[in-house]
């Protein structure tokens, strides 16, 4: 069995696997030990493979806290320059982070008539992606709840509870202004996503992350696909295994 782990800036994502499929997946902590709620079957596990977009530091904890949690070697993967007809457009690929390329990797292998993918998760990332599997470049945006502490953090008198509304109309309160602010904002993204989308051609949008959701909600026309970094990732371990 082959442990795959995704470790975002907010929340780590594991996933169980053997040759049949997903057998358990699920969310973890990292603190001075990684805890992977709910994770069976430790002993069976005969590698394992990170996306991770954390720091260093924690990387490093990590690795040391997998090898303590079982004895099957770890390995991280990273964004690469080119696989299987998918191209990055960054010039210095280590710049860019892994989940990002795990993502589009995941989406390249079953969208071919060109796409965009948006990771909604701590930072919202955007990438497109041509028929010719070319990497036309992305964007990087701050994520819904980091835009909400940088509100609370940065601004003496707004007092707000933070509520997901998928409501746009102008607020009326400082509340109001905060949360619909929030929602017409994201709309205004998956607007402008979908008309980037048409002018490239891009046939295909993908949404994954912890808020793909509330970008459905709020009107973008794309599918919705929780597992897309794990996509990449598990096709990457399989391609380097077989050689
Ligand atoms: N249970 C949850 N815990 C944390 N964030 C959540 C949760 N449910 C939804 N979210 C939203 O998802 C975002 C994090 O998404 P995720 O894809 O897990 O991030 P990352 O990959 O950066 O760790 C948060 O910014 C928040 O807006
Ligand atoms: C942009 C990101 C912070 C998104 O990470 P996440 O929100 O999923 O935790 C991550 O992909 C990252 O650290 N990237 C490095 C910079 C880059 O991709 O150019
Ligand atoms: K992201």
């Amino acid at each position: 069995m082959k442990l795959f782990i995704d470790a975002g800036n907010t929340r780590l994502k594991w996933c169980l696997e053997d040759g049949g499929g997903v057998i358990q997946s699920g969310t973890g902590i990292l603190d001075e030990q990684v805890h992977l709620e709910g994770l069976e079957y430790r002993s069976e596990i005969s590698a394992i493979a990170v996306s991770t977009v954390a720091s260093e530091a924690r990387r490093e904890q990590l690795a040391a806290s997998l090898a303590d949690l079982c004895p099957a070697p770890v390995r991280f993967y990273w964004a690469e320059a080119t696989r299987g007809g998918l191209r990055n457009a960054y010039p210095d690929v280590a710049r860019m982070g892994a989940d990002r390329w795990h993502a589009m990797y995941g989406a390249w292998l079953s969208h071919k008539s060109g796409f965009a993918v948006i990771d909604a998760g701590s930072a919202v990332t955007v990438d497109y992606v041509d028929a010719r599997g070319q990497h036309l470049g992305g964007y990087i945006l701050p994520g819904l709840r980091m835009m909400v502490r940088s509100l609370q953090n940065d601004a003496a008198r707004i007092w707000f509870d933070p509520e997901q509304v998928l409501e746009t109309a102008p607020g009326k309160s400082t509340g109001e202004c905060v949360n619909h602010g929030l929602a017409w904002l994201s709309g205004a993204m998956v607007e402008r996503v979908q008309s980037d989308a048409r002018t490239l051609g891009l046939k295909d949008i993908l949404v994954t992350g912890g808020d793909a959701d509330r970008l459905i909600g709020l009107g973008l026309s794309g599918t919705l696909h929780p597992d897309l970094v794990f996509a990449g990732l598990r096709a990457i371990d399989a391609e380097d295994a077989s050689g």
